[in-house]
């Protein structure tokens, strides 16, 4: 039977409610009389904001709770930032729908520096991610990178009060919170490259839930879901994981697939990029090519394996 609620599991965090509002109000406007709630929930990600991600166990902490309550009914679908979920689901979920993407590209934050060039020598730059670390060395081996871990407010709160010359966040949460103004500039493709998934909307559900599946399908934009499997394709032939700089971005046109990849190495600023082009239904095969072209080029010894 058709269900005429849907209760969103979601983080509290303001960009996380924001987007699960967004799914709401587009479940609403698309399938007339359907009851859609939020039910807010904390996760380890956000509890613990004292150490790296890489070092707490990865991406799948923002997910657990949300799965949780799908698992004990207490929650119908979860949403996420793509770029938040790991390249391989947890048995029994599937992503029914990824919504149309924004802006991919990543923001240089500054209150007194238009952009990256303009930073003093040896200025002090934000970011926990290790694929933003590994492209600030290629450009600017002098800077000191220092880890800024919490939610997007919490980050622009401690660049305001000193602690960094610069930070770097993401173009598509800043638009998504009104706070476009704070972006001095725009890291983009191809000469940076985003996380894989960044700027992309997921839902998930169970996969044993065909009729929630069917209400949530309606929200899938078939472009950007292309564009999402090439790059996360790619980062799971990679070995899937947050703890290796790996960017990712992917085109498509009327002519089909465009993917380039990149693994990088913090310490070195050493950066090894790939790219390929292949048909519209050629998605993760194309994601494998780059993978292979990225460990031809010797990704395996900065990946580890
Ligand atoms: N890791 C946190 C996270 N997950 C998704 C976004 C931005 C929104 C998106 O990429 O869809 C952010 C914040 C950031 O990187 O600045």
């Amino acid at each position: 039977m058709t269900p005429t609620l849907l209760r969103i599991a979601t983080r509290k965090s303001a960009l996380a409610l924001w987007q699960a509002e967004h799914v709401a109000a587009e479940l609403r406007a698309v399938h007339r009389g359907l009851i859609v709630d939020l039910v807010p929930l904390s996760t380890r990600g956000d509890e613990i904001l004292d150490q790296p991600l890489a070092t707490i166990g990865g991406k799948g902490l923002f997910l657990k709770e949300l799965e949780v309550a799908m698992l004990e009914g207490r929650a119908d679908l979860a949403v996420h930032s793509l770029k938040d979920v790991p390249a391989e689901l947890e048995p029994g979920f599937a992503l029914p729908a990824i919504l149309p993407r924004a802006d991919a590209a990543d923001a240089f934050v500054s209150n007194d520096y238009a952009d990256l060039a303009a930073l003093p020598l040896g200025a002090r730059v934000g970011t926990s991610s290790l694929r933003r670390q590994a492209q600030l060395r290629a450009v600017r081996p002098d800077l000191t990178l220092l880890d800024l871990r919490g939610n997007v407010g919490t980050r622009l709160a401690k660049l305001d009060a000193g602690h960094y010359d610069a930070i770097l966040l993401a173009c598509a949460g800043l638009e998504r919170l009104g706070l476009a103004s704070r972006i001095r500039n725009r890291l983009a493709a191809p000469d940076w490259l985003p996380a894989p998934g960044q700027a992309a909307i997921a839902i998930e559900a169970r996969s044993d839930r065909p009729e929630v599946l069917a209400l949530l399908s309606a929200l899938d934009d078939a472009q950007t879901r292309l564009a999402v499997t090439a790059e996360r394709s790619m980062n799971q032939a990679l070995g899937g994981s947050c703890t290796v700089p790996v960017g990712a971005w992917c085109t498509v046109t009327e002519r089909g697939l465009h993917l380039r990849g990149m693994v990088g190495d913090v310490s070195s600023g050493r950066l090894l990029q790939a790219q390929a082009e292949a048909e519209g239904d050629q998605a993760e095969a194309l994601g494998k090519q780059v993978a292979q072209a990225l460990f031809d080029l010797g990704a395996g010894a900065l990946l580890g394996r």
